[in-house]
């Protein structure tokens, strides 16, 4: 694996360069307008007392609880709020702004009021302890791309042990369909989504659906960036990562949706060289990891290299200088690269005094393509973006110094990646907005492989009972 310092040369026949739709960042710098929605209670702050109390007030009975008893519920239907639909466009607002009514406001703190606390959790309307869980089987659609340049998953996850001996098998959330969940609260609100990927749904199924295309439209020379979202102890470094590790030369399974895409990205390659010998086609790929912490850049697979700066010019695009990039030919040397850069963000993490869900990580692969036809030489490239978000809970935390800074600036990225979500499908539909890629790292550094012909995918971790994940919506 050969190691590049240089920047990303971007050549000439790109057709993400030719089609000059892919830079359009804004030169105003409009502040953000609206309330960001990850004030989230992590659940497993809750006591177990707090937890009795949510019992006792809602009336679930739960076998971990109350040994010997029966489980069952005990809600009047009759006062159920009839349910809601929200349309697809609401759905965006969940990443960082909204635009629909409040369901439930959680402050994410236990407070000295207890009656503040289950007054509010009182509203999750419980289910009792399921026999099992449904299973709604993911259907891959390559036609999706064809008119939509947006994908947002809802993926959740089992609940814990730690969760079923704190809570019992409280759920607050229950998939109804492949694309509707339903939030069991007062009033119930059923929400649509592109895909809602089951707890029972395997590691490589969710590959299949979210990941492959994402690679097949970056071969085809079109950037694309796939978001983990949640708050801390969601899935999302399960789902991007997983376990990192092969058995007989085969990827575990338990392994995540990086390594996955880079073994087909590597097969695919393989099959295409060897189809299109005659027109001498070459594939190289350059990948780099960077971690983003409290709107400082660091490089994870060089972590002396703090505090990067992004540069942008017309021939490079945006860039972040001094980055190292790595020429990487198989998925023993990305699995390598990625256990490098996770070591590091530990590392990094244990240095800064901050959690590894306070940072974002971005994993990057510029695929490049060459091949000779009709006496001229071709050359494409797309770049593919794979990004951890920092967790999206405890925005409001009203600690001191470093905590205070550390939630503000996860607020305002977060917030600032909803926002540009939210354009990009206005924009989709004919709405013309601003699109605020520099009121953040993030997106500034990736708007090059957002918005235009570019694809984005967002998988939002949840857990079954992380009830709050759905409070601004
Ligand atoms: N779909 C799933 N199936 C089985 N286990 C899961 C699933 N999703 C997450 N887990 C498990 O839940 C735990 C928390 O997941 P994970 O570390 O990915 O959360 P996270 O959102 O990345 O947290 P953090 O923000 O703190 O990094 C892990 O033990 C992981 O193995």
């Amino acid at each position: 694996m050969a190691k590049d310092s240089s920047k990303n040369s971007q050549a000439e026949g790109n057709e993400n360069q030719v089609d000059k739709t892919l830079s359009t960042s804004n030169p105003f710098d409009i502040p953000l307008s609206r309330t960001p929605l990850n004030v989230i209670p992590d659940p497993s702050q809750f006591s177990k007392e707090l937890l009795q109390e949510v019992v006792n007030h809602t009336g679930f009975r739960d076998k971990s609880l109350e040994a010997g008893s029966t489980s069952r519920r005990k809600f009047d239907s009759a006062h159920s709020t009839p349910a809601r639909s929200v349309s697809r466009t609401t759905y965006v607002g969940q990443l960082g702004a909204c635009t629909g009514p409040r369901v439930l406001q959680c402050t994410g703190e236990r407070g000295p009021s207890n009656s503040r606390v289950s007054r509010r959790i009182s509203n999750v309307n419980c289910e009792p302890p399921p026999t099992e869980v449904p299973h709604f089987e993911l259907v891959e659609d390559p036609s999706f791309w064809n008119d939509h340049n947006v994908q947002v998953l809802i993926r959740m996850r089992p609940l814990s042990n730690m969760e079923k001996m704190a809570q019992g098998y409280l759920r607050c959330l229950k998939q109804e369909s492949l694309q509707t969940l339903a939030w069991l609260g007062h009033p119930e609100v059923r929400f649509t989504f592109d895909h809602i990927v089951s707890e029972t749904i395997s590691q490589e199924k969710l590959f299949r659906v979210a990941g492959l295309p994402m690679v097949d439209n970056c071969m085809s020379g079109y950037n694309s960036c796939m978001f983990a979202y949640g708050q801390t102890g969601s899935g999302k470094t399960y789902t991007m990562m997983g376990e990192i590790s092969q058995e007989d030369g085969k990827l575990v399974d338990d392994c995540g949706i990086t390594p996955r895409l880079f073994e087909y990205l590597f097969t695919r390659i393989k099959l295409e060289e060897e189809n299109r010998r005659d027109e001498r086609l070459k594939y190289s790929c350059k990948c780099s990891f960077l971690e983003i912490y409290n709107e400082q850049i660091t490089d994870l697979l060089e972590p002396s290299s703090t505090n990067l700066q992004v540069r942008e010019d017309l021939k490079e695009g945006v860039y972040v200088e001094n980055l190292t990039e790595y020429n990487v030919k198989t998925v023993d040397e990305v699995l390598k690269l990625l256990l490098q850069g996770a070591a590091n963000r530990k590392v990094a993490g244990t240095d800064m005094n901050s959690e590894s869900s306070r940072s974002h990580s971005v994993f990057t692969c510029i695929v490049e393509s060459r091949w000779e036809k009709d006496s001229m030489t071709h050359l494409r490239f797309g770049r593919l973006n794979l990004v951890d978000l920092a967790g999206s809970e405890r925005q409001r935390s009203c600690g001191a110094g470093e905590r205070v800074k550390e939630a503000s600036y996860i607020n305002k990225s977060l917030s600032t990646l909803g926002l540009v979500i939210m354009s990009l499908v206005d924009v989709a539909h004919g709405k013309h907005r601003h699109v605020p890629y520099r009121d953040s790292r993030l997106t500034f550094l990736l708007q090059d492989s957002l918005g235009g012909n570019s694809k984005t995918t967002i998988i939002a971790n949840v857990s079954p009972s992380m009830w709050s994940v759905f409070v601004f919506m």
